[in-house]
């Protein structure tokens, strides 16, 4: 079976786990702390803060941001079904913008007719590692006093030209970046997240929501040689990442240089091994932009059935996924729960048709993700495309 991917970890994480039990102290302590600074040194940002996923990370920056019940966000439907819910866990509004389907990115010429007297902020995805248009986001944010926030989940390592400088996604570009350690991720603290920004008041806020809320931190109050009493300022959550993540992390953050040139080459290869199979389309990265390749996203042939080649490519033993999903198609996403830029704007979309994100929608319905993970073989990688080629001739011999 090739699976559509597979983190890399081996005896240097399962050792680093063993450490930090064998000391005795596993809950959010020094690894964690030693992760954060070795992220941020990764990424070029003044602050990381560790969480338990990139969706509670997402959460706690748009708390940060100051998105408040009534509120509106604007960002992309079609993106794991986390993004749009961190907006909703606020009691604010998703409105969605649809995007390029070149990119799978939200598309920056749509965001300005979505813009509204309630809108506190812009959640852009870097989808399937890609880095979006940030400089298109960020001057729209600017000119209406709106707080950037990236989701990163897919982009560890990912880079954008920025100023005239090639500089790694996290930095951040925007206000405040989330990333994610979710196994299906570029590296993987089993499940783990990550928010870094330049700003010192979001980063403490962070801080104290991540742990209840709670004034001095046990590990203060553990060290300490005088009783310390804590309070809780302000209602907050347990996001915390713990010492075993965050040391099986910091293993991950050394191999992840390999990860992420390996990931590159093997999508390149994928690139010449389909570049001829007639009506496939092959993802495009902008020339500002370098993905990680989180995941390799393949667009069907028209006269292709997305259900048929999956099964086909299943029963060849290779696992593949449709393409990412729009939230607004899901029973937890009625109507009422969301807007899009036409239904607000121009009225021209009802609540039984809506065309504003037709581009997310056949995205959905008309990608494939094929394998992609750093010890995939160029065998493996030949049978996924000779797979993908047989099933199309099938479909095609059929017609
Ligand atoms: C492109 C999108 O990819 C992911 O969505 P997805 O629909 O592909 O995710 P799922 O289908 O839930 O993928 C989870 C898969 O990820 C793999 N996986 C999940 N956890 C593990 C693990 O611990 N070990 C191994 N070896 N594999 C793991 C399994 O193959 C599992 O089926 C998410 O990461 C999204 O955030 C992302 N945008
Ligand atoms: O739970 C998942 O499958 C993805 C969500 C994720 O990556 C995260 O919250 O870190």
């Amino acid at each position: 079976m090739i699976p559509i991917t597979k983190p890399m970890l081996g005896e240097n994480e399962a050792e680093a786990a063993r450490r930090v039990i064998a000391s005795g102290w596993t809950s959010q302590g020094p690894e964690v702390a030693a992760f954060e600074k070795e992220f941020a040194a990764y990424v070029g940002a003044p602050y990381a803060c560790a969480v338990s996923s990139c969706t509670t990370a997402l959460h706690l920056a748009l708390l940060a941001a100051g998105v408040r019940p009534g509120d509106e966000v604007i960002t992309v439907s079609h993106s794991y079904i986390a993004t749009a819910n961190s907006i909703r866990y606020c009691g604010a509004r998703p409105v969605f913008v649809d995007i390029d389907p070149a990119t799978f990115n939200i598309d920056p010429v749509l965001i300005e007719s979505a813009v509204t007297g309630r809108t506190r902020a812009i959640l852009c995805v870097h989808q399937i590692g890609m880095p979006c248009d940030l400089a298109a986001v960020c001057e729209i944010a600017r000119r209406y006093g709106l707080a950037v926030v990236e989701d990163a989940a897919c982009a560890i390592g990912s880079e954008i030209l920025w100023q005239g400088h090639w500089e790694k996604i996290g930095r951040p570009q925007g206000d405040i970046a989330c990333f994610s350690f979710h196994p299906r991720k570029v590296i993987s603290t089993g499940d783990g997240g990550m928010l870094t920004t330049a700003n010192p008041e979001w980063d403490a806020k962070f801080r104290l929501l991540r742990q209840h809320g709670m004034s001095v931190p046990d590990t203060v109050r553990h060290g300490a040689s005088r009783v310390i009493f804590e309070s809780y300022p302000i209602v907050g959550f347990n996001f915390r990442m713990t010492d075993i993540q965050a040391a099986v992390g910091r293993e991950q953050l050394k191999r992840l240089p390999d990860i992420v040139r390996k990931r590159r080459e093997l999508a390149a290869r994928y690139r010449t091994l389909l570049a001829k199979v007639p009506g496939l389309g092959l993802p495009t990265e902008p020339d500002w932009a370098r993905s990680t390749w989180q995941s390799f996203s393949v667009r069907l042939p028209e006269d292709s059935d997305q259900r048929w080649v999956m099964q086909a490519m299943l029963d060849e033993g290779i696992a593949t996924r449709r393409g990412v999903m729009c939230a607004h198609r899901e029973p937890a996403y009625p109507p009422d729960t969301w807007s899009c830029a036409g239904r607000i704007r121009n009225r021209s979309c009802t609540e039984e048709v809506c065309r504003c994100l037709r581009h997310s929608e056949e995205a959905q319905d008309r990608t494939v993700i094929l394998p992609l993970f750093p010890e995939m073989t160029f065998e493996q990688q030949d049978r996924v495309a000779e797979s993908l080629q047989d099933a199309l001739r099938v479909v095609t011999l059929n017609e």
